[in-house]
């Protein structure tokens, strides 16, 4: 597959290391303005770095748009000339919904939003996808690049705000659990190096058991609680302090920010 990521900033880069290192590329056009802090990547066998937008639409079949939500439309705008029927567009711009690039490049291209994460870059990003009408002719090919790099679902686009927050920013929020279990194991003795590594697998084992078994966690968790035991007694006084309801009610003020700053 001939690759350029036009917009080469945290996501876009993330991505470039996912397709690097999984070698699911032919070739790859890294595109950014100032590439200055991207040289590095010209190490890497059959990948370019440009700031020349056509030069990698031209020379590339599959686009993916990882700019800000303001800059993609002078992008379209700028290649729109340059597209054929070998291309396919795949947005990961937050809020920029199909509608609005049909309106700038047309309705006859493979359009297909994606909402991947920064863990693309490892291989482990959950990625959601929709398409507009001709896109559900290509949308396999946007699943083959994206379970490579992880795993995919297709959603219907009114749901795409919502994976924004649950798998993007999630990667946020799964961090802040994270780095406070670390604290917490620093506090009981271990130094912060082995309290993190103590808290990452944990998370992974965790969240293995789920993906492995298809168990709810709550079938997980009452095989941890011991009756009258430590477990229990730390989970109930982490609900007494809102834990649930906290991070349900942050994903409801970042669903709600989305919304604001969107146009859908
Ligand atoms: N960072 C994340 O975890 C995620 C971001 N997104 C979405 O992906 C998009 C990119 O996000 P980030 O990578 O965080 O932003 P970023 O600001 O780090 O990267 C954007 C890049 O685009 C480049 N750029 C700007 N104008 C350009 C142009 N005309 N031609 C080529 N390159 C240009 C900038 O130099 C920058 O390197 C945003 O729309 C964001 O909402 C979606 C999922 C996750
Ligand atoms: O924080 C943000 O608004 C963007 C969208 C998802 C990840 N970063």
């Amino acid at each position: 597959m001939k690759i350029a990521i036009l917009g080469a900033g945290n996501l876009g880069l993330s991505i470039a290391k996912g397709l690097i290192v999984n070698n699911a590329f032919t070739t790859l056009f890294l595109s950014k303005r100032k590439i200055d802090d991207i040289k590095d990547y010209e190490e890497y066998s059959k990948v370019s770095i440009t700031s020349d937008n056509l030069e990698a639409v031209k020379n590339s079949d599959i686009l993916i748009f990882a700019v800000q939500p303001t800059q993609l439309e002078g992008i379209l705008e700028e290649i729109k000339d340059v597209l054929t029927d070998k291309h396919v567009l795949i947005s990961t711009v937050t809020g920029f919904k199909i509608p609005r690039i049909e309106a700038i490049v047309g309705e006859d291209q493979f359009i297909i939003r994606s909402m991947p994460n920064t863990a693309i870059a490892v291989g482990k990003s959950m990625t959601c996808l929709c398409s507009n009408k001709k896109g559900e002719k290509r949308i396999a090919i946007a699943e083959a690049i994206f379970n490579r790099l992880g795993s995919s679902i297709i959603i219907p686009e009114n749901k795409m705000q919502a994976a924004t927050v649950i798998c993007a920013s999630g990667v946020a929020f799964w961090m802040r659990l994270i780095r406070a279990t670390t604290q917490g194991a620093v506090q009981l003795g271990f130094d912060a190096k082995e309290a993190q590594e103590l808290s990452m697998q944990t998370c992974l084992g965790a969240a293995s058991l789920l993906i492995e078994s298809g168990k709810h966690p709550e079938e997980e968790i009452d095989k941890v609680t011991t009756p009258r035991g430590c477990t229990i007694e730390g989970l109930n006084e982490m609900e007494h302090n809102g834990l649930s309801s906290s991070l349900i009610q942050g994903i409801q003020a970042s669903f709600k920010k989305i919304n604001s700053i969107s146009d859908q």
